[in-house]
């Protein structure tokens, strides 16, 4: 623990670091360290990341001059010692909050954040575009381009397309690989092998060193031959030595393994790969959660447990104590993360076809559950959508149920094998889409807001969304029995708290037919997924009014119930529609759509949704305020249409 006053107080600017010394430096990054423990402890983010690499950040801004220079934060979970030393010390504890700082880099925000992210393996291929940009501009005096990649980020599979364009171009940028082992969960995969082979043996860590010294005195004049070689050819021999092998073959230079918590190693480690005409990477150890005992010293589970702290989850630098608990207090309902989890092991029991597969968000997805209950029918393919969507395709091919546990928004990453593999194929492939709708503090790249749209208009797809967790039971297997392609979507947190179907329960729901659940007078509800509760909560402020609403659950958006939909054009002076997806192209305009289609009269329609533009961070009761879905922004819209111009008085709902 350092003692006031803090160095850290004096860095207003990346420069203020310029000039300190290694030891000054070192003590900043601890106390950068100290700094977030401090309020991330007490607000919730974001977290291991970000204390692993406070000493690759104070070493990265010591040498360089951002933003000339510039320095990428591959998804930004990790940026919060970059914002502290770009003029974002004291604002901190307003990150992730509504109108406070954004949860990830914004170009927005800082000069100093040079590209925006959030969703991962992006940066190196940023890196390619910038430099390059230089020098298609003619800047001589152009600054240095450095991404800093985590291992997780590096099994997606964008970040290999942008080293090989790189090395194909020699594309003088330096990548950090910021090596901890860990994704969210413990990395997987080949390259995560390929790295902890490396990164855990200190002998391969300096078996460059001396290689060259040893070969030029080979004796027989062999040594005297290498001596004669070019400097590119001598590293190419060397390289054979070294573990950076499956760098240099793709004409990286390679450094490493570099304590990633030392700042003098690093500086020395950076500076050379700084003045290289080419692309480098700079292999650093690093811990996730160094410094923080409960993640440091936790293994695995801890690092993971600490990948993100809640508010008021750690006190004088140590995890607090858990708030007893309130006796007689009524239990939260089941996240739906969790309901999912457990029906798809239920599911697999029932079907031994049935497989559960996550793009390295193992406990995001409550795919944990499976791995653990029936760790045969679980896969974890890496940060790579893609290839989740792709491997669900061939097992599928080969009679397996593959269902793709992937966020609504990371999903986005992987449509065209949606569109190209799965639904041209008419396979029988699943679609769990987990944070559907707003998400909250991780804000626009995170969002769920889109799905319903880009996946509605693709032929041979069926949508469907349940109104509480009972409904994504039974969903879940109406998708895994009517053998195409399926999209289920729902919520970030809670249910809404309704009795769970029993195993053998649990029943497919017919195609395309949804359900009246109140019937009403001159206007109808017509909810879809999350929507359906807002609906409800509407009609009940209406009913306080003397407006009786009739509510009823779409349940499907593809194909709608078009029988459903009919009567109720039919019986209502007034349709809302309600869904928590963008309004372009979403539910409600499948809605018109059909209704546009239909013969007769068309009752007036009123969408309620996401609208066109992207939603910030924060709490989603704020967020939820902020674009008018709620039960009262809904009610006072359909008493503003059913009495516009009457002259009736508005009742303030
Ligand atoms: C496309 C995409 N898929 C999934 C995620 C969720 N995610 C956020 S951070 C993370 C792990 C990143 O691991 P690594 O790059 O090693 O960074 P570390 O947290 O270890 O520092 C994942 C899977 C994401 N941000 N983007
Ligand atoms: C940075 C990142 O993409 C993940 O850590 C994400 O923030 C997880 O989101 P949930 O907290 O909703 O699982
Ligand atoms: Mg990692």
């Amino acid at each position: 623990m350092t003692s006031s006053p803090r160095l850290l107080d004096r860095i207003d600017r990346p420069q203020d670091l310029h000039g300190l010394t290694d030891e000054e430096l070192q003590q900043v990054a601890q106390e950068v360290r100290e700094h977030i423990i401090d309020t991330v402890g007490e607000i919730g983010g974001h977290f291991g990341a970000n204390l692993g690499v406070c000493e690759v950040t104070v070493a990265l801004h010591s040498l360089l001059d951002s933003p000339r220079d510039k320095i990428l934060w591959d998804v930004g979970h990790q940026a919060y010692p970059h914002k502290i030393l770009t003029g974002r010390r004291d604002q901190l504890p307003t990150i992730r909050q509504y109108e406070g700082l954004a949860p990830f880099c914004a170009i927005h925000e800082s000069e100093h954040d040079i590209m925006g992210a959030g969703h991962a393996s992006t940066s190196i291929g940023y890196a390619v575009g910038l430099k390059e940009g230089m020098r298609l501009a003619g800047d001589l005096d152009a600054g240095k381009v450095v991404a800093v990649i985590g291992d997780g980020a590096m099994t997606g599979g964008v970040a290999f397309e942008a080293i090989h364009q790189a090395g194909g171009l020699g594309t003088p940028i330096v990548v950090v690989l910021n090596d901890n082992g860990m994704s969210i969960a413990p990395n997987v995969g080949a390259l995560s092998r390929y790295f902890n082979r490396v990164r855990l043996n200190p002998k391969l860590w300096h078996a460059r060193e001396g290689v060259e010294e040893g070969l030029v005195t080979l004796p027989g004049g062999i040594g005297a031959a290498f001596d004669r070689l070019g400097p590119r050819l001598k590293e190419s021999i060397k390289s054979f030595w070294a573990p950076g092998l499956f760098w240099e073959e793709l004409d990286w230079a390679y450094m490493g393994v570099i304590d990633g918590h030392d700042v003098r190693a690093l500086r020395v480690a950076l500076k050379a790969a700084l003045a290289a005409d080419r692309p480098v990477v700079v292999h650093t150890a690093t811990v996730k959660g160094k410094g923080f005992v409960a993640a440091e010293e936790g293994g695995l589970e801890g690092m993971e447990r600490w990948h993100a702290a809640k508010p008021k989850s750690i006190a004088n630098r140590v995890p607090a104590p858990s708030a007893p608990a309130v006796p007689g207090a009524v239990a939260a309902p089941p996240q739906y993360t969790q309901v999912f989890g457990e029906a798809l092991i239920d599911e697999v029991r029932r079907d031994r076809r049935v497989v559960g597969i996550t793009a390295a968000m193992n406990s995001g997805t409550g795919l944990n559950l499976l791995q653990k209950a029936e760790p045969e029918h679980y896969f974890d393919v890496g940060i790579a959508e893609q290839q989740a969507v792709l491997f669900a395709s061939g097992l599928a091919l080969e009679g397996a149920k593959p269902v793709c546990a992937i966020y609504s928004t990371f999903l986005q990453r992987a449509y065209d094998q949606i569109v190209h593999d799965v639904c041209i194929q008419g396979l029988d492939v699943t679609f769990a889409m987990d944070r559907a709708g707003l998400v909250g503090d991780d804000g626009p790249t995170h969002h769920g807001a889109f799905d319903i749209a880009y996946l509605r208009c693709l032929p041979n797809i069926t949508l469907a969304a349940p109104r509480d967790e009972a409904q994504l039971k039974h969903l879940l297997r109406t998708a895994l029995t009517q053998g195409g392609p399926f999209g289920l979507r729902y919520p970030r947190g809670e249910g809404v708290g309704v009795a769970l179907p029993g195993p053998g329960e649990v029943h497919a729901i017919a195609i395309g037919t949804g359900e009246v659940l109140r019937e009403g007078g001159r206007v109808a509800l017509l909810g879809y997924g999350s929507g359906v509760g807002r609906a409800l909560e509407a009609a009940d402020l209406l009913m306080e009014h003397g407006v009786e609403a009739t509510v009823a659950d779409a349940r499907f958006v593809k194909p709608l119930d078009r029988e459903l939909l009919g009567t109720l054009a039919a019986d209502h002076e007034l349709l809302v529609t309600v869904e928590e997806g963008t309004l372009a192209g979403g539910f409600g305009s499948a809605v018109l759509e059909a209704l546009s289609d239909a013969a007769g009269p068309a009752p007036r329609v009123l969408r309620v949704g996401l609208p066109d533009r992207f939603v910030t961070h924060g709490k989603p009761a704020l967020l939820h305020a902020e674009v008018g879905f709620t039960g009262r922004d809904i009610a006072r819209r359909v008493q503003a249409a059913l009495f516009a111009g009457t002259g009736e008085v508005l009742s303030e709902a």
